[in-house]
């Protein structure tokens, strides 16, 4: 099919609908709801064997018998046409613009007769031409037939480079994978590049071709030459962008998921960063490097269980892995990607990852509920609000949240053209600026010692190596609330309603949208189950709380520096001491917020309650966050580097690394030859671990030497619930704690210590119902807190039995070797 007859095709087509309206908009609402009698145009695609893309113009002409009494002229923006869907497509597409019409026409109340419209179809725009033309077009797939410019992107695993296909003579972009250095991620890669080669979609950044050289991999893609949005947002709106614009790109991002999830797939990994703008405005949505296919069967299947994506972008049935999830996952990170838009950073992004999993589970949903947001429109507020739902059952699909009125604010793309994108230096010059920025605030950070503050401001602008050690992942495992510093006086007022509505609601994980609570406020009875199925190792696996834990354990760089001498504190051979440690931590926690210092006046006080559990950020992300390579002083990829990248060597630039992290982490893999290591796949900016591929490190010095047996597996599994147990009951502690500040705060008495249970509760004088419904909560989770450590007890005695026993066995497997 030749792209000029689908055009000449498409321009012949023209549709006229007629239904009657017997009285004003009501009517021609109803007639809306009833199906429209037409005959349609032949598909012009008919001869067409796969789904594409075509932009509509349309003229609507709304008229009665006597006269014409307003006409829309609009451009539709790319629809889905499937083949032998085409009726039903554009019946539905004219439905929902009626929609808007009649909004429209609401101001004419008067009653109408006989209604009718006409909509003619102009052509298939210029972007599915371009598209459709330069598909046809063959790629070399030499890399000799292609001339690399400067860098304009790096992530985890590749660097991007402006480049001309030579004997097409036309720019397009390469991503350059060192395969070397993905080794252990090569499943992700091919479906990256099989994901990229068989979408087709205009909001869908698909590749044209790719191919190895040396030990490089090229994938060959159109070039985007806004850059992403999280680049824009960092050159130019660092408070994030205006709400047309953001329902503009939002729409389009749309679009894409639509079709995505239309086709099986879930993108997973949603985000500014992931969004990137042509210079004539349109959009595309990137990186497929961890999309999943729900199609998949077998292993491929258990994907959909894997703890994938970027943590504040992530949904909480991401995080949790206990039922696997589906399409709505990309709708929080949809809704997260939405806030990111409005303030330039995603919410929570100051915090390290174990904090951004704990406030995703436990907090209210993000919105746009403080003073700063006044600005923006309730439909946005609302979308926001739909999206960021836990319940995932309750959050609304890809293509009916297309339908939300706030996409009426959504502009033609041009329109992004012509603002965002109007007096942006290239984008080659953007990125190094960035990276020049990048360095020297490394180098100042550096210079001050103030790695945390660096650590923080990178994290805020994006930069997202997940940098870890253990001892700071301890501390991050903090219950926090969520207070932004940078918020108002009346930020915190909404803050504290919130945090009081909370409070009220008896549990401190209220869902702003949906009644479902998931976080501690049933941690007890949960905790319950998970003792009760101790044998139940698959079960116990399945517990949120130690997961995250395992995995960004084995998951993120843990540096040889960074290691503890107690390595495996948090592994599943924990013991007593480890135990205490926990307890430590409690016990810091406590300690630093008997060390809060009375506060001065009202705002400080609110404050103080709004931040019981907050607790010292040092050392956050321990090392730097930025690549090494960003510090050394040969950035920016010159003629030598282009030359060598052409021959399909890098020299020493570790592009596919994060960077420091990702170099330890290949170091830590080729030291190690143990097979759990292997199975954890370390990203920077997001994170990726699948449950069927973790194994538990069993070693510990009681088993010195020895390989996991069944037994010795039984055994880690009991010690990784106990850590459930000690975790959950951290947990508990954490409640009980809030719930005394709070009942502190209220009576306006001070406790001397939190830690004296009961007897320091009974210095309180109960004024109120409230008072005495949560001393009388506060009571039964101390109750429930000892049960708990009686069952405790109960399984360390357990799991000792077990460690003789196995020690037992493994005697004898050796004196029968
Ligand atoms: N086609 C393109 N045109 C212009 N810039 C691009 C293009 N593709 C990618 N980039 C830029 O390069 C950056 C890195 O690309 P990409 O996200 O594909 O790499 P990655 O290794 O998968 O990244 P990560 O995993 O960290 O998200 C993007 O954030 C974007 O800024």
């Amino acid at each position: 099919m030749n792209v000029r007859s689908v055009a000449v095709v498409h321009d012949s087509c023209s549709v006229r609908f007629s239904f009657y309206s017997p009285v004003g908009h009501g009517g021609l609402a109803e007639g809306l709801s009833n199906p429209l009698t037409t005959s349609f145009p032949p598909s012009p695609f008919r001869s067409l064997h796969r789904h594409f893309m075509v932009k509509i113009q349309f003229c609507l002409h709304w008229f009665t018998a006597e006269r014409t009494f307003f006409s829309v002229y609009e451009t539709l923006g790319d629809f889905n046409v499937l083949i032998g869907d085409w009726e039903l497509c554009l019946l539905r597409r004219l439905k929902s613009t009626l929609v808007d019409g009649m909004h429209l026409a609401r101001g004419l109340r008067r009653p109408q007769k006989k209604c009718s419209f006409s909509v003619s179809l102009s052509n298939v725009t210029g972007v599915i031409k371009k598209d459709m033309e330069v598909q046809k077009q063959k790629f070399p797939v030499n890399a000799e037939d292609y001339k690399l410019f400067e860098e304009v992107g790096e992530g985890v695993s590749a660097s991007v480079y402006r480049a001309l296909c030579v004997p097409l003579n036309m720019i397009v972009a390469i991503k350059v994978l060192d395969l070397e250095k993905c080794n252990n991620d090569l499943d992700g890669i091919r479906r990256e590049v099989q994901t990229m080669s068989l979408i087709n979609h205009p909001n869908l950044l698909r590749s044209y071709c790719s191919f190895s050289t040396g030990h490089n991999l090229w994938v060959v893609m159109p070039f985007m030459a806004g850059g992403s949005c999280l680049h824009i947002m960092k050159t130019s709106y660092p408070e994030g962008l205006e709400e047309p614009v953001i329902a503009t790109v939002l729409r389009e991002v749309l679009k894409a998921l639509v079709y995505l999830h239309a086709h099986g797939h879930i993108h997973r990994d949603v985000k500014a960063g992931n969004i990137l703008i042509d210079d004539n405005g349109s959009i595309k949505l990137a990186d497929f490097g961890v999309s999943a296919c729900m199609f998949d069967t077998g292993d491929r299947q258990r994907s959909r269980n894997t703890f994938v994506g970027t943590p504040c972008w992530m949904a909480p049935e991401v995080m949790q892995q206990l039922h696997g999830y589906d399409f709505k996952a990309d709708i929080w990170s949809f809704g997260i990607t939405a806030l990111e838009l409005a303030h330039g950073h995603a919410p929570f992004s100051k915090y390290p990852p174990m904090k951004v999993l704990l406030m995703t589970l436990q907090n209210a949903p993000p919105g746009l509920d403080y003073e700063r947001d006044k600005k923006f429109s309730k439909s946005f507020k609302d979308l926001v609000a739909v999206c960021l739902v836990k319940d995932p059952k309750k959050r609304p699909s890809s293509e009916k949240l297309l339908k939300h009125p706030f996409f009426k604010h959504a502009r033609a793309t041009d329109y992004l053209q012509r603002t965002i994108l109007d007096g942006l230096p290239p984008l080659g010059d953007r990125f190094r600026t960035l990276k020049a920025k990048e360095a020297e605030l490394l180098q100042n950070s550096e210079l001050n010692g103030n790695k945390e503050h660096l650590s923080q401001q990178e994290y805020i602008r994006g930069i997202s190596a997940w940098n870890f050690n253990l001892e700071d992942l301890k501390n991050q495992a903090a219950l926090i609330m969520d207070y932004d510093e940078n918020s108002t006086a009346e930020d915190l007022n909404a803050c504290l309603k919130q945090q009081q509505n909370k409070l009220n609601g008896v549990g401190f994980s209220a869902e702003r949208s949906s009644p479902d609570i998931v976080g501690s406020s049933d941690v007890g009875s949960h905790l319950e189950d998970e003792i009760d199925e101790v044998p139940n190792l698959e079960d116990s696996f399945a517990a949120f709380p130690m997961k995250p834990i395992q995995a960004l354990k084995g998951c993120f760089d843990v540096g040889q520096d960074d290691v503890p001498d107690d390595e495996d504190t948090m592994s599943p051979t924990m013991g007593d001491e480890n135990q205490s440690d926990i307890e430590q931590h409690g016990a810091m926690k406590s300690s630093l917020r008997s060390e809060d210092k009375v506060e001065q006046n009202d705002t400080e006080h609110k404050k103080s309650l709004m931040r019981p559990t907050i607790i010292s950020p040092k050392k956050y992300l321990s090392g730097s966050l930025l690549p090494d390579k960003v510090s050394s002083s040969k950035k920016f990829v010159g003629d030598f580097e282009r030359e060598s990248a052409q021959r399909g060597f890098r020299g020493e630039r570790s592009y596919s690394g994060p960077l420091q992290g990702r170099q330890k982490n290949s170091t830590a893999n080729s030291h190690s030859e143990d097979a759990s290591e292997e199975a954890l796949v370390q990203r920077k900016g997001r994170f990726k671990v699948t449950s069927a591929d973790i194994k538990i490190p069993v070693v510990s010095s009681n088993f010195s030497g020895t390989t996991s047996s069944p037994t010795s597996s039984i055994a880690a599994s009991v010690v990784s619930s106990l850590q459930t147990v000690l975790y959950h009951s951290t947990l508990q502690k954490e409640e009980i704690h809030r719930l005394i500040k709070f009942v502190e705060q209220i009576s306006g008495n001070s406790m001397e210590s939190v830690e004296s249970g009961n007897n320091g509760l009974s210095h309180i004088p109960l004024t109120s119902p409230r008072e005495r419904e949560l001393q009388s909560q506060l009571t039964q989770l101390q109750q429930r807190n000892l049960i708990l450590a009686e069952k405790l007890q109960r399984q360390k005695m357990m799991n000792a039995q077990l460690e003789s026993k196995l020690n037992d066995l493994m005697k004898k497997e050796s004196m029968e070797e």
